[in-house]
């Protein structure tokens, strides 16, 4: 698995540091709110359990699983829910977390239907943000690192459902997609 990274990106202690910048924002945010912090799975998995540690306050979790890339490296456009939130977010504060944005197309789905349940507010926070390959406009609230248009694996993320357990983020080598 480690030969099949090109460059690392970004450290294990590098996103160890923004972590805990990010929960210490979060902790100040919501204190005194009641907070629930939604997963967008999988991908989000390994960011938001480390990120839901670093926050200092009561709060609660849920997830939401979708899949919008499937196996590929481009996003199919359209967004499946394939797991919702088991409870009514109504006047809760809603923080939703991913691992990256890229295209947008997730959360401005999801932003967009979640808001129809009436929550008290809606805040993104994003490991990280790849701007330049935004299609639609989102909010980003929350962005640990913006990163630069390639594909990215690793701490969650993955490659055809590989390279989630990596500690930090790189990029593969080209010859690992033409397996
Ligand atoms: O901004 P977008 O172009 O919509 O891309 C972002 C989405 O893509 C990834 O999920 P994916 O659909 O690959 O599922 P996964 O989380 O299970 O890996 C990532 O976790 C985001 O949810
Ligand atoms: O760079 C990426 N890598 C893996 N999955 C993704 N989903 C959106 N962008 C990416």
């Amino acid at each position: 698995m480690q030969n099949d990274i090109g460059r690392v990106l970004l450290s294990e202690a590098e996103i160890v540091a923004k972590v805990k910048e990010l929960g210490d924002k979060l902790t100040e945010e919501y204190r005194g709110k009641e907070l629930l912090v939604v997963g967008i799975l999988k991908g989000s998995n390994v960011f938001m359990s480390d990120l839901i540690r670093q926050i200092n306050i009561p709060l609660k979790i849920d997830f939401m699983m979708v899949s919008s890339y499937g196996n590929a490296t481009e996003s199919t456009g359209v967004v499946k829910i394939i797991k919702d939130i088991e409870q009514s977010i109504s006047g809760k504060h809603l923080l939703i977390v991913e691992d990256i944005i890229d295209s947008g197309l997730t959360l401005k789905y999801l932003t967009e239907m979640l808001e129809t349940r009436k929550p008290a507010s809606i805040k993104l926070c994003t490991l990280l943000d790849k701007p330049a390959r935004r299609k639609e406009n989102v909010d980003v609230d929350y962005v640990g690192f913006e990163m630069p248009d390639e594909f990215l694996v690793g701490y969650g993320i993955d490659y055809a459902e590989y390279y989630r357990n990596l500690p930090y983020i790189g990029v593969l080598k080209p010859e690992v997609y033409e397996k």
